[in-house]
C-alpha cells in the first residue's frame, strides 16, 4: 500500500496576516505523516512593488513578470515569506526545508511563449517538471518541503510560477508514490455560493459543474485558476481535492473540510 501525502497551498490573504500565518502554521506542524507545503504571497509582492513605483499587473490571474517584477517576487516569495515561514516552522518543532524550483532542481519550468500577451518571466508547468525523487529523498529524511512560488529553466533563468498550479503540479507528480491529497487554504470554508455568506458553502463539487458556475459568476477572479487546477490534479492520480478554510485545516482527517472536488 502506498504511503499519505498532504500537498499543502497556504493563499496569500493569510500569508499576510501574522496572527492567521502563526495559527495556520500551528496546525501544519500538528498535521500527522509526510507533508509539503507550497506558497506564494502574491498580495505582498504587490504591496511592495507598489511602493517601489512598479506598477503590478495581473492577466486571468497571472502576474506580468517583467525583469524588476522578478526581481521583487524573487526577494519576496524565496527570501522574505519562505525564510520567515521556516523558522516560525522550526519554532514549532516541524523540521521544515525552504526551497526555490531551482534548489536541488525540484521544478523546472519553461518560460511562457508570447501569445496574444506576453507574460515575461512567468514559468508553465507539466508533471515532468516535478523531481519526485528528491522530494521523496527529503520525505524519507524525516525534512518537510516549503516551496515558494519561484521556479527555473535549467538555463539560469529564474522564473516567476503561480503557487496554485506548483501545487497541482507537485501533487499529480507526488502521486506515483504516494496516496496523495492536495489541499488548497485560503481564508474562506471554500467555494462560497455567495463570497458575502459564510453559511454559503458549496460541499462538492464535480468536474462538469465548472463551466456552469464560471457562467452563472459563482466562481471569479483567483478561485477560477484555482478550481482549473484542482480538478487537473483530481484528473491526474491524485486521490482528494479539497479547497477551504486555512483554520480549519486540522479537521481535515475528520468529518468535514471545505469544498471536496469529484471527477
Ligand atoms: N465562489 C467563490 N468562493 C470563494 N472565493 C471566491 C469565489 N469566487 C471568487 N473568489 C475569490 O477567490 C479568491 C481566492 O483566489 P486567490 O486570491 O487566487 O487565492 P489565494 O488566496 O489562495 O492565493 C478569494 O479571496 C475570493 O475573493
Ligand atoms: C505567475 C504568477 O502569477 N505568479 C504568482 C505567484 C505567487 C502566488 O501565486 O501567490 P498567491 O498564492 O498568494 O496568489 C504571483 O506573482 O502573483
Amino acid at each position: 500500500m502506498k504511503k499519505t501525502l498532504n500537498v499543502i497551498k497556504i493563499g496569500g490573504n493569510v500569508i499576510d496576516n501574522s496572527e492567521k500565518l502563526h495559527q495556520f502554521l500551528l496546525d501544519f506542524t500538528a498535521l500527522p505523516g509526510d507533508k509539503i507545503l507550497i506558497h506564494g504571497g502574491g498580495k505582498i509582492a504587490t504591496e511592495l512593488a507598489t511602493s517601489l513605483g512598479v506598477e503590478a499587473k495581473m492577466v486571468e490571474g497571472r502576474r506580468i513578470t517583467d525583469i524588476e517584477t522578478l526581481r521583487i517576487v524573487t526577494m519576496v516569495y524565496a527570501g522574505l515569506i519562505n525564510k520567515n515561514m521556516v523558522a516560525q516552522l522550526q519554532a514549532k518543532g516541524c523540521n521544515a526545508v525552504g526551497l526555490t524550483g531551482a534548489d536541488g532542481n525540484i521544478i523546472k519550468a519553461v518560460k511562457r511563449p508570447v501569445k496574444d500577451i506576453d507574460y515575461g518571466y512567468v514559468g508553465d508547468l507539466d508533471e515532468a517538471s516535478v523531481s519526485v525523487e528528491t522530494l521523496d529523498s527529503l520525505l524519507r529524511a524525516g525534512l518537510v518541503p516549503v516551496i515558494c512560488a519561484i521556479t527555473h529553466d535549467g538555463q539560469s533563468q529564474l522564473l516567476n510560477t503561480n503557487a496554485d498550479t506548483i501545487a497541482s503540479a507537485v501533487a499529480v507528480a507526488m502521486a506515483k508514490r504516494y496516496d496523495t491529497a492536495l489541499i488548497y487554504c485560503f481564508e474562506k470554508r471554500g467555494v462560497m455560493r455567495d463570497v458575502e455568506d459564510d453559511r454559503s458553502l458549496v460541499a462538492e463539487i464535480r468536474m462538469d459543474e465548472f463551466d456552469a458556475l464560471k457562467a452563472e459568476g459563482v466562481v471569479s477572479g483567483g478561485m477560477i485558476p484555482k478550481l482549473h487546477n484542482a480538478f487537473e490534479a483530481i484528473k491526474s492520480g491524485v486521490s482528494a481535492v479539497y479547497i477551504g478554510k486555512a483554520d480549519e485545516l486540522l479537521q481535515i482527517n475528520g468529518s468535514s473540510f471545505g469544498t471536496r472536488l469529484i471527477k
